[in-house]
């Protein structure tokens, strides 16, 4: 085993019935990651988590945690976490209590029970609330007592199944610094899931995108953001202008259009973010259909012979009225290329 492996899914089968929602997936994992699943609703990041976690079995496959074959094992024999995006805290049980339960039904006891207990809330800043009950908390500290009862429970990997998403705007960003911090100072293994990429990419040090049951593409943040590799990748991180090449052509609403630049062989698309498109120069004409204010940036959606192109320019320039005419490029050399396309 190398710490590199040290979660294994090897075609891994998940079904509903006759209904296979996760085909024969390979994942490995490292020691001490924080792991997103990262995708759109129904495909599939759910039911992987299940199946870690022991509370479904797999059709095939295996899954395999510190070199020990835990496919079969049930959900309470495996050290495995789970937190759910529903804190499912006990409400009649203060904080202390709501964490100390799974040690005592461990058999933890004494001054154990009692170390253990305040040193997770310790961990998650909490120590001053052991003895409110859960009513008392806000949305972000109920989390927090949710990742401290199974922190304390010292899982060798902790799930958390879209831990921030009912929370509001402001604690998320709380939350988010906080469950890094927890996961960099314990050096839990830790997976989420979650459907916004925005929370991927700021905490995990690796992604995996998952479309349709399958993993779409696994990188680091900056791989995933920087460079999709497939037109739907580049879609859900916010590639907003995404084409299919043809003969070194782009495919465009209205046929085949020719770029200058050096287009990579094996490229099967191109990908723009709004940014990346050049504005005001240029051989492309588009007229403007629509324009969003963002602070420090303006967009503007363009009507064009491409087909609508979204492009984007600092909001301090002066603004071009809705139904002007403007010219823009899409320089190759800024694009990102698309090793697949097809799904979109
Ligand atoms: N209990 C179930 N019975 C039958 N099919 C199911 C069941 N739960 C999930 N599925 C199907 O399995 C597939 C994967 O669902 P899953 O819940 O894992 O997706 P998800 O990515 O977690 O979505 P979401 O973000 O909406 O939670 C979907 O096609 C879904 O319809």
């Amino acid at each position: 085993m190398s710490d590199l492996r040290f979660l294994s899914l090897e075609k891994l089968t998940l079904s509903y019935g006759k209904n296979i929602a996760v085909p024969e997936m390979d994942l490995d994992i490292a020691k001490g990651e924080l792991v997103a699943l990262l995708g759109p609703s129904g495909c599939g990041k759910t039911t992987t988590m299940r199946a870690i976690a022991g509370l479904m079995a797999p059709s095939s496959g295996s899954i395999i945690l510190d070199n020990v074959d835990i496919t079969r094992s049930p959900a309470n024999k495996r050290p495995v976490g789970l937190v759910f995006q529903s804190y499912a805290l006990f409400p009649h049980l203060n904080v202390y209590e709501n964490v100390a339960f799974g040690l005592k039904l461990m058999g933890v006891r004494g001054s154990l029970l009692d170390e253990t207990v305040k040193e997770g809330l310790k961990t998650v800043g909490l120590s001053t609330f052991a003895t409110r009950k859960p009513a008392e908390l806000s949305g972000g500290q109920q989390q927090r007592v949710s990742l401290a009862r199974s922190m304390v429970m010292e899982p060798k990997v902790l799930l958390l199944d879209e831990p921030l998403s009912n929370l509001d705007a402001r604690l998320r960003l709380e939350m988010r610094n906080e469950l890094q911090r927890v996961q960099k100072e314990s050096g839990v293994t830790m997976i989420f899931v979650t459907h916004d990429q925005v929370e991927a990419l700021a905490m995990a040090d690796r992604i995996i995108v998952m479309l349709d049951g399958h993993i779409e593409q696994i990188g680091t943040p900056e791989d995933i953001y920087n460079r999709p590799i497939s037109d739907f990748v580049a879609d859900f991180v916010g590639f907003e202008n995404v084409f299919s090449l043809n003969d070194g052509k782009l495919k465009t609403a209205n046929g085949m259009v020719a770029l200058s630049g050096d287009i990579p062989a094996d490229a099967k698309g191109l990908a723009w973010r709004p940014a990346m498109v050049t504005l005001g120069d240029g051989p492309f004409e588009g007229t403007i259909r629509g324009t969003s204010f963002a602070g420090g940036t303006r967009e503007y959606l363009l009507e064009t012979s491409l087909g609508q192109i979204k492009a984007e320019c600092d909001a301090s320039l002066p603004a071009h009225a809705f139904g002007a005419t403007l010219k823009f490029d899409l320089p190759v050399a800024r694009a990102a290329s698309l090793s697949r396309v097809g799904s979109l």
